[in-house]
């Protein structure tokens, strides 16, 4: 038998995960509270940092903090929970360059991974296979202008687009884009209440009344944990 003898160390793939860190808030296990994975044992990234500031915004604390670390241990830390359905988060997810490597090694290990954005960056050249959740701000969040409306050439079937939406006026401007822009025939389109902020009842009504092929959400881990961090 031939066997393969090392003489000096390997080279390293390009792109090693070794050295690459991220700036990391959190990392933990929950119920999928969001998105077409709802209710789906989900373990969830949450990177630090944001360079909006959505009024309503209910994870002012990954602002700011957390901890650089390697993506290879992130990625171990990961496996460990023997969960396969990963969410990468923030913040703002993308206002890291590196947040695109761990979405690519996180893939390659054979995870099923979402990836949720305020749409005010690029997701252009994101990982084929990552489901990307991108949010249309509203006039009520107080970013609706950081909108990056090219993303939505760039939408495939397995992304989604979401409003949360804060009152009626919000209302009326998420069905105005759906329109103008056809969402629906991108992707499916999501609709959730500002928390403690729009009438659910309110919304599922105006929802049924326009017949708007949207699919409604109230975020369930506030139903099971209310404000509860790492839930
Ligand atoms: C905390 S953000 C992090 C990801 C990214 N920055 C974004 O805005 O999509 C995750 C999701 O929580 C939603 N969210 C934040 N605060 C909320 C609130 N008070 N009520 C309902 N949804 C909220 C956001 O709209 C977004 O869809
Ligand atoms: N359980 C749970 N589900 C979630 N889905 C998206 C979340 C987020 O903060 O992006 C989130 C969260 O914070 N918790
Ligand atoms: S973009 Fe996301 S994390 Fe940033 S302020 Fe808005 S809701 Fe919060
Ligand atoms: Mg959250």
């Amino acid at each position: 038998m031939v066997s393969k003898v090392l003489t000096r160390a390997e080279p390293r793939p390009t792109g090693s995960t070794r050295s690459t860190t991220l700036r990391v808030s959190e990392v933990f296990a929950s119920i999928q509270g969001e998105s077409s994975r709802i209710g789906l044992p989900t373990v969830f990234v949450r990177l630090t940092g944001c360079p909006l500031r959505c009024v309503w915004c209910d994870t002012e604390y990954a602002f700011t903090g957390g901890r650089n670390r390697p993506i290879d241990e992130l990625v171990e830390e990961i496996r460990g929970f023997g969960i396969p359905t990963i969410c990468v988060t923030g913040g703002e997810p993308l206002a890291q360059k590196e947040c695109r490597t761990l979405l690519r090694t996180l893939c390659d290990a054979g995870f099923s991974v979402s990836l949720e954005t305020s749409g005010a960056l690029d997701i252009d050249g994101i990982d084929a296979r990552v489901a990307r959740i991108v949010d249309l701000k509203a006039p009520g969040s107080g970013e609706c202008e950081r909108n990056r409306l090219e993303n939505i050439a760039l939408l495939r079937p397995t992304d989604e687009v979401k409003f949360v939406l804060a009152d009626e006026t919000d209302y009326a401007w998420a069905k105005r884009m759906i329109i103008e822009h056809r969402l629906g025939e991108r992707c499916p389109v999501l609709m959730s209440p500002v928390h403690g902020s729009l009438d659910p009842t309110a919304l599922a009504e105006l929802i049924v009344q326009d017949r708007l092929p949207v699919r409604f959400q109230m975020q369930l881990h506030k139903i099971l944990w209310a404000d509860a961090r790492g839930k």
